[in-house]
């Protein structure tokens, strides 16, 4: 059954890279606007990270949000720094995220997205989360957005940071798991004021 969104879906980041990647996936797939607000965050897995983020968005927009939240998990660390990626790379950078892997033969690791779809502030948010498999390297390219140049996808022999955006947009944490919002919203069959 059809239902009616009475407002276009807010993106809600503070994340200007995060914000020109996901306009560069949806194109004109799904219509959104959005603002940049940067909300508190919960600690514990990266589903209940992004839902309440995605509650304390649509409370705030007063209306049907996206949000993501990004994990770098390291196998070694058993999926750690994970969530909390943000504040090691702010205090230690890529090379101190290099050193900790020092101390371990595996280097293998994974990008992973969860978006969260917040219909409304008293809604359960949905989640859709996904993965790209990788291994963690010394920084290569530039260094503009947050760990890509120490983030080498499995299959290649660039890093996210040395890749044309389009190329990393294609495989993608951010874009597979874009690739299930689209189709829950194909499917839901949702309908937007204009
Ligand atoms: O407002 P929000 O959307 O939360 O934006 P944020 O920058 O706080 O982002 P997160 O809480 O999801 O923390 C993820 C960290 O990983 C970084 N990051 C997110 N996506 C990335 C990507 O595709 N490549 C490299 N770094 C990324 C980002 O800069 C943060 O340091
Ligand atoms: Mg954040």
């Amino acid at each position: 059954m059809a239902k009616n969104l009475f407002r276009p879906v807010t993106f809600v980041t503070g994340n200007a890279k995060k914000l020109e990647e996901v306009k560069a996936i949806l194109g004109d797939s799904i219509p959104f606007q959005s603002i940049k607000l940067d909300l508190p965050e919960l600690q514990g897995e990266p589903e209940d990270i992004s839902r309440e983020k995605a509650r304390l968005a649509s409370i705030k927009v007063k209306g049907p949000v996206l949000v993501e939240d990004t994990c770098l998990c390291f196998n070694a660390l058993k999926g750690l720094p994970g969530p909390y990626i943000k504040w090691f790379l702010q205090k230690i950078g890529h090379e101190g995220l290099n050193n900790i892997l020092n101390a371990y033969e595996d280097k293998s690791a994974y990008a992973m997205c969860v978006f969260s779809l917040a219909l409304g502030p008293d809604a359960e948010p949905l989640t859709f989360v996904g993965k790209t498999q990788g291994k963690i390297v010394k920084s290569r390219g530039p260094v503009d957005f947050g760990w890509d140049a120490i983030f080498e996808p499995d299959g290649y022999n660039q890093t996210y940071a040395e890749m044309p955006k389009d190329e990393k947009n294609m495989i993608s944490h951010r874009s597979k798991s874009l690739a299930l919002v689209k189709s829950h919203f194909a499917d839901a069959g949702y309908t937007f004021q204009t």
